[in-house]
């Protein structure tokens, strides 16, 4: 879990008595996430979940606040954000319909910090997936990526190549020989190919980019041979608009691997992928590139867990994940043939020669 930053049980209780949630009963720190700050608030209205903010900033937040009321509202498995009503603009029928410099009634200020308090979902998050589990969660990433389409903000992925290329520097030193050379190659491996004219025509939009087993809960199967249910995922705060074949990769490299060993497993491998394809087929591009992506999505984790493992924050709960684990996908996923990747063509054709 992590705990960065302390809250009191009078500050928690006036932004639920604020937000119209009544009055709190309790409150208790997560066990779980690395990022940011998090409580179990219970009401005597329901179950929320407090989050403060430990790296966002205010202006970076309503894109994703507003992304999870974007697709809950369009009845996806989301906790929707809760509004301070005192901040809805009187006229303003809709956040979606201010100007992105308008405040955020999704975003709220606890100890100082940026906070948002979302609804818990139910159940559990399934932390062994089957072949049925990583189905539901193929369906669900394909109807996330299709209902993401119309949402208006476009933000980067914060973890995206140019952090890669910030923090490869920083962790290196902590590596031996044989890793940073992994590390440096594959680096290098995919500037190129984000360079790529591939890469730059695969389709994008708002990309969750962590949707790990421990980011979707599921209730068990009411009776046998019924599948599970995914209830809902959360913490999209890593998302960012990106591609949609690099969020597929992530899923793939977390829900479909042996965990033991760092190797895909066939059949969540073919679920997974079968069930986003049965709602959004890949293109012919995406599928030549998928390999190439998966490299990437290894790498992501890879980087940012050395990070957060030999340069960790000050917390009162808090669990690093294990890096050595990355380092096994990466090393699998770029044992398979890589994908021929075709120089971009210049954005702008040459000028013919002037003539005299
Ligand atoms: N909406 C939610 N419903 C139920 N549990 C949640 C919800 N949001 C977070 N949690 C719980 O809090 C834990 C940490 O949340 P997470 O968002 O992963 O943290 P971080 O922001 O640090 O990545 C999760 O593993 C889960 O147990
Ligand atoms: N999923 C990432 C890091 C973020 O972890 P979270 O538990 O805060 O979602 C990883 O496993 O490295």
């Amino acid at each position: 879990m992590a705990v960065f930053t302390e809250v009191g049980f009078a500050e928690a209780d006036a932004l639920v008595q604020r937000l119209g949630l009544g009055a709190l009963q309790s409150l208790r720190g997560i066990e779980g996430g690395i990022e940011n700050t998090n409580y179990f608030a219970t009401t005597d209205q329901g179950d929320y979940v407090l989050t403060l903010f430990e790296r966002l900033s205010f202006a970076q937040l309503p894109y994703y606040l507003e992304l999870m009321r974007h697709l809950a509202e369009r009845g996806l498995p989301v906790p929707a954000p809760v509004a301070d009503p005192a901040a809805l603009p009187g006229a303003a029928a809709h956040p979606l319909e201010q100007s992105a410099s308008a405040p955020c009634p999704l975003l709220h200020t606890v100890a100082g910090k940026p906070a948002a308090v979302v609804q818990k979902l139910s159940g559990r998050s399934e932390l062994a997936p089957t072949a049925a589990h990583c189905t539901a969660l193929g369906t669900l990433l394909a109807r996330m990526h299709l209902a993401g389409r119309d949402f208006p903000r476009i933000q980067p992925n914060l973890r995206g190549l140019p952090w890669w290329n910030e923090t490869v520097p920083v962790v290196l030193p902590y590596l031996d020989a044989h890793q940073a050379a992994l590390l440096a190659g594959e680096l290098a491996y995919q500037n190129h190919l984000a360079e790529s004219a591939a890469y730059q025509a695969l389709p994008r939009g708002p990309v969750h980019a962590d949707l790990f087993r421990d980011n979707a809960m599921f209730e068990p199967p009411r009776s046998e041979g019924e599948a599970p249910q995914l209830t809902g995922v959360f913490d999209f705060y890593f998302a960012g608009t990106d591609t949609w074949l690099f969020d597929l990769a992530v899923c793939l490299n977390d829900w479909a691997i042996d965990l033991p060993t760092g190797e895909p497993d066939a059949a969540r491998t073919d679920a997974l992928l079968g069930a986003y394809e049965a709602v959004r087929p890949l293109g012919a591009a995406e599928r030549a590139l998928l390999p190439g992506l998966l490299r990437a999505a290894a790498l992501r984790f890879w980087i940012s867990r050395l990070w957060d493992f030999h340069l960790p924050r000050e917390a009162s709960m808090l669990k690093a994940h294990d890096p050595a684990h990355f380092e096994r996908v990466l090393r699998h996923r770029a044992s398979m043939p890589a994908p021929r990747i075709a120089p971009a063509a210049p954005l702008v054709a040459a000028e013919p020669a002037a003539t005299a």
